[in-house]
């Protein structure tokens, strides 16, 4: 049977990441970034597809795994007849080239084991030629290969396109398997010590995570969502991916899958909030560098979503030999979306660079002036309509998030100018833009008929993003259009007390067939306005029922389908554990939490 997304636990070197089964099995794979060729795709379609799986002969799903205390090393166990065996995971951090590290150990009895390692390289698609060379299996396929070697060796054979291993474990006793990518044209890669890599990969996840300043409840989910945070930014550039896979699908069968693989300035500034929040202030810094590198240009062509290291060209396609996640298809690579206008993303980046200063990072010169050139953009479009930040295919519209959203970007530039009165800008200009678009957005984003404010100007439809308007201090939280639409959403949105985006029925805005699941941090802001507007039970209530979905190794994908009970959607997703982070800190945190979009202890203007 084809595994469910939840069945998933995930390790990764900061530069991409691996999706590991219940069974054994490594389905999910790019090398050696997160938006390389797959060389390991079973995840959307079968073992033919590549995948490596370590088990015990003849063994189906594992009896337990969890990760190593406050690390990504996942260990998975099997009680089997003849005794118990271990396999724990991990991807060193990254020298040159990029390992995956199993080690095999006997926990008690006597275990036969088996190692099937299928590699496809370029998304499942090319059966590499296999040879040995000095102790080694090596697998090369034009520009890949990759070298597998087990320590202490043990017999391994070539069938079927596959290479396998079989041998016996008894207590105390360990087999390690080295997986190693290289470019084909370069020599062999230095060796890495198993034991040593699992001692330093523990030992660095370890240090960073004893910087989290959070100390509040449910603090080890809070703690894992950081580390999926962590482990999804791109250590070079310091880049964020919004997920480390591509089309899992938003409705099983569907044909809403996108990939995730690339740095979204909204997914990442969010992120950029989270980790802020928790203390973590080098990764700002990284991001705010990487952000600094990629929109340099004019601010008019700002994207959306950039490669890894700032790349601006990602072009959507379909992978026609990959029948997709349980049929799920099309598979796709690159993201057409990278050519919307989505004018949030001016107040996203914004805030979060507001955010950074707060927070104390050194000052540039340069920062102030790409702030003020970003403003003097949105000055110029803010009026327009756009694709929103759900980045719907249908139509343009004028979403009322996005025009909060340029509310924030002019009020967040009005404070740092009033509190750093040297700071050089036409601040009456950025005054007058907020009171604008305050009262623009009040007079045709809201329906006094209904008291809620609405998914865009003049329209029926309702919007999750917009239980984002208490956080973001557009109004506060008592004022009564606030809890007008918190009320609204919650009646019109939820299903089994989850929250929707908006209405996805296919008539509706995003041009798209079928339907989709909750989506997860819509709930946990749902969560937070709730607290905000006074209702905090429900808001706790809402949170422990959030921490309870994720899987058993506490993640979380971008969707769930209360119904059948499944995550859905790209997996790790950051979003949903940004939410997560998020609103613990707005629950129980002493000092409150500002979010990734900051927040307002004064009435928005207007
Ligand atoms: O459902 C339509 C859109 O779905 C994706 O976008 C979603 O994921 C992004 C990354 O996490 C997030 O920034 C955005 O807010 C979400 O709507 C997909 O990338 C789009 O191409 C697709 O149109």
């Amino acid at each position: 049977m084809h595994p469910s997304i939840e069945d998933y636990a995930l390790i990764g070197d900061h530069q991409t990441a691996a999706l590991v089964g219940r069974d054994g099995s490594i389905d999910w794979l790019c090398l050696p970034r997160f938006d390389s060729a797959a060389c390991f795709a079973k995840l959307l379609g079968d073992e033919e597809n590549g995948h490596w799986r370590i088990a015990p002969k003849g063994a189906d799903a594992c009896t337990r795994r969890a990760y190593r205390t406050d690390s990504l090393v996942l260990d998975t166990e099997w009680e089997t007849e003849d005794g118990t065996v271990r396999v724990t995971d991990l991807m060193p951090q990254r020298d040159r080239a990029p390992d995956v590290v199993r080690i095999v150990e006997g926990v008690k009895g006597r275990v036969t084991v088996r190692s099937t390692l299928r590699l496809r390289f370029d998304h499942g698609s090319i059966v590499p030629w296999m040879r040995k060379s000095d102790g080694h299996r090596v697998a090369v396929a034009g520009p890949d290969s990759v070298w597998l070697r087990t320590e202490p060796e043990v017999r391994t054979w070539g069938k079927d396109f596959g290479t396998h291993s079989e041998f016996e474990v008894a207590e105390g006793e360990k087999v390690a398997f080295v997986l190693t990518w290289h470019p084909s044209h370069e020599p062999r890669p230095d060796r890495v010590d198993p034991y040593e890599a699992l001692a330093a990969s523990l030992s660095d996840w370890r240090a960073w995570v004893a910087r989290c300043r959070y100390d509040g409840p449910h603090r080890d989910a809070v703690v894992r969502s950081l580390i999926t945070l962590k482990a999804l930014t791109y250590a070079p550039s310091g880049g964020i991916v919004a997920a480390p896979t591509t089309s899992l699908p938003e409705e099983i069968g569907g044909v809403r899958n996108w990939d995730y693989r690339y740095c979204w300035l909204r997914d990442s500034t969010l992120t950029l909030g989270a980790l802020l929040a928790c203390g973590y202030q080098e990764e700002a810094a990284a991001w705010r560098d990487w952000l600094l590198r990629a929109v340099a240009g004019d601010p008019a062509e700002l994207q959306i979503m950039y490669g890894l290291a700032g790349e601006r060209r990602i072009p959507e396609f379909e992978l026609a030999w990959l029948p997709g996640f349980r049929g799920s298809a099309p598979v796709r690579i690159g993201n057409h979306a990278v050519r919307q206008s989505q004018l949030d993303v001016y107040g996203e980046v914004i805030d979060s660079l507001t955010l950074a200063q707060h927070a104390g990072l050194p000052a540039k010169p340069h920062v102030w002036r790409l702030r003020q050139a970003l403003m003097d953009f949105l000055w110029s479009a803010w009026r327009e309509p756009d694709e929103g930040l759900w980045e719907v295919r249908g139509p343009r519209r004028h979403f009322v998030h996005s025009k909060v959203m340029a509310w924030v970007a002019a009020d967040r530039t009005v404070r740092t100018m009033e509190e750093n009165p040297d700071l050089s800008g036409d601040v009456d200009r950025w005054r007058a833009m907020r009171d604008e678009v305050h009262r623009e957005v009040c007079e045709r984003g809201y329906d006094p008929e209904r008291n809620t404010f609405t998914q865009s100007y003049g329209s029926r439809e309702l919007d999750a993003a917009l239980l984002l308007i208490p956080r973001l201090g557009f109004l506060p939280p008592d004022d009564p259009r606030v809890v007008g639409t918190v009320d609204a959403v919650r009646a019109e949105l939820t299903r089994d007390g989850l929250v929707r985006r908006y209405d996805s029925d296919p008539t509706a805005i995003d041009g798209l067939p079928g339907n989709e699941g909750s989506f997860v941090v819509c709930s946990f802001w749902l969560a937070d306005a709730l607290h905000l507007t006074g209702r905090t039970k429900e808001a706790l209530d809402l949170f422990e029922r959030l921490v309870a979905l994720r899987n058993d190794v506490g993640l979380l994908a971008e969707e769930y389908d209360p119904v059948a009970g499944h995550q859905l959607g790209n997996f790790p997703q950051a979003f949903s554990h940004i939410g997560l982070v998020g609103t613990a800190l707005t629950l129980f945190d002493g000092e409150g939490h500002r979010g990734g979009y900051g927040g307002s202890d004064e009435e928005g203007a207007g």
